[in-house]
C-alpha cells in the first residue's frame, strides 16, 4: 500500500444519462440516470482506494454542493483535502446511447481566486510521505496554465513522481514543467504538438518526441485500440479483448490508475500495462471506473496482447 494524492483542480457531478438513442431537439427519456462524484483526478482516486492505496485527494470544491463529493470520498476510503471555494462545483452531463457512442458537455467549473489557490499550496505543501503525484482534468477558470507549471515544478522539486493528464493548453504547459509522465490520447498529443498525427508511425514519433524534451514517460491511449507506453529505454503497445461497449467516460482515467498501481506495486511493465489496459477495457463495460473484482477479470487481462515495439 502507497501514499498517493490526486490533484482535481476542476472536480466535476458527472449527471450519466443512459438512452436508446439520443434525438436532439426532441423529448428524450432516459433508460437511467445517476449522479456521481467524478473529474478525472477523483476517477483516478477511486480506482487506487479500491487497489488498497492510502490516497489522499485535493483541488478545488464548490461549497455550496460539496455534500455529494463528502459522501463519496468516505464511502471509496479516500481522505478529503480539498480546498472549499465560493459557489458550485460544475454538473457534466455523459449521454451514453446504445450502440456505445457517448456525449459530452462539460461545464466550465467554478472561478477559483488568488486566495483559494494560494491555500491550496499551503495544504499540498503540508502533505508529507507522499509516493506520488497525479494532477488530471481540465483547469478552472482563474487558473492559468502557467499555474499548473509551477504546481507541478513545486511538487517534483520534492522528488516526487507527477502523473499528468490534461488537454491543451494545461498539458502543453504542464509537460514543460517535467512530469513523471503524461497520458494523452491521440488528439491530446496532436494538441500537444501542435500538428495533426496522421497514422501510427506519426503518433510514435510525436511520443518520442515528448520524450526526448524531457517526460520519461507517455502512456498513450489509442481507445478500442489500445495503449502505447513509451518508458525510458523502451516502448510496449497492448491491445485490449474485443468488449461490449456500455460508456467509455472513465476508461482514461482507470487506465492511469491501473498503470500507478502496478508501477507502486513494483511490477514488470509487461505486467503493469497488461492489468491497467485489462481494467480500462472493464471500465468501458460499465458506467464508472473499471474493477479487478469482475469476475472474469483474469480472463480479461489474460486476453490483453502485448508486443515491443521497435526501437
Ligand atoms: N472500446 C474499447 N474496448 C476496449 N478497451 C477500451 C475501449 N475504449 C477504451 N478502452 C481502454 O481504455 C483506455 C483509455 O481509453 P481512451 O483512449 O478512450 O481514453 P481517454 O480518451 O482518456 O478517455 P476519457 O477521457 O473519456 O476517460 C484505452 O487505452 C483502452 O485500454
Ligand atoms: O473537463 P475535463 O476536466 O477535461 O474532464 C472532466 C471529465 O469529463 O473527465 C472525467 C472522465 O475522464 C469525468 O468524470 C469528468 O466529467
Amino acid at each position: 500500500m502507497r501514499r498517493v494524492l490526486t490533484l482535481s483542480l476542476n472536480p466535476a457531478l458527472d449527471l450519466g444519462i443512459r438512452l436508446s438513442t439520443l434525438a436532439p431537439g426532441e423529448v428524450n427519456r432516459a433508460l437511467e440516470s445517476s449522479l456521481t462524484a467524478a473529474g478525472k483526478g477523483n476517477n483516478v482516486a477511486r480506482v487506487l482506494a479500491m487497489q488498497s492505496h492510502e490516497v489522499l485527494a485535493s483541488g478545488f470544491l464548490g461549497s455550496d454542493n460539496s455534500a455529494a463529493f463528502e459522501r463519496a470520498f468516505s464511502d471509496w476510503g479516500v481522505a478529503d483535502h480539498f480546498v472549499r471555494v465560493a459557489g458550485e462545483t460544475r454538473i457534466n452531463v455523459k449521454l451514453s446511447e446504445a450502440d456505445g457512442r457517448v456525449t459530452d458537455i462539460n461545464g466550465p467549473g467554478a472561478r477559483i481566486g488568488s486566495a483559494d489557490l494560494e491555500a491550496l499550496v499551503r495544504r499540498l505543501d503540508a502533505l508529507e510521505e507522499l509516493d506520488a503525484v497525479v494532477i488530471a482534468g481540465s483547469l478552472p477558470p482563474g487558473i492559468s496554465p502557467e499555474q499548473l507549471a509551477e504546481l507541478i515544478a513545486a511538487l517534483a522539486a520534492r522528488q516526487l513522481p507527477v502523473w499528468l493528464d490534461s488537454s491543451g493548453a494545461a498539458l502543453v504547459a504542464g509537460t514543460a514543467a517535467g512530469p513523471a509522465l503524461i497520458k494523452p490520447n491521440e488528439d491530446e498529443l496532436a494538441q500537444c504538438l501542435g500538428r495533426e498525427l496522421t497514422d501510427e508511425a506519426a503518433l510514435i514519433a510525436a511520443a518520442r518526441e515528448v520524450q526526448h524534451d524531457g517526460v520519461d514517460n507517455v502512456l498513450l491511449s489509442l481507445g478500442g485500440d489500445g495503449v502505447m507506453w513509451f518508458f525510458d529505454g523502451g516502448a510496449l503497445r497492448a491491445r485490449p479483448p474485443k468488449v461490449e461497449v456500455v460508456s467509455t467516460v472513465c476508461a482514461g482515467d482507470t487506465l492511469l490508475a491501473g498503470a500507478l498501481h502496478g508501477e507502486l506495486s513494483g511490477w514488470s511493465r509487461a505486467d503493469t500495462l497488461r492489468f491497467a489496459t485489462a481494467l480500462s477495457a472493464d471500465a468501458v463495460r460499465r458506467i464508472g471506473v473499471g474493477r479487478a473484482d469482475s469476475e472474469d477479470f483474469a480472463a480479461l487481462s489474460a486476453a490483453v496482447e502485448i508486443e515491443e515495439l521497435p526501437a
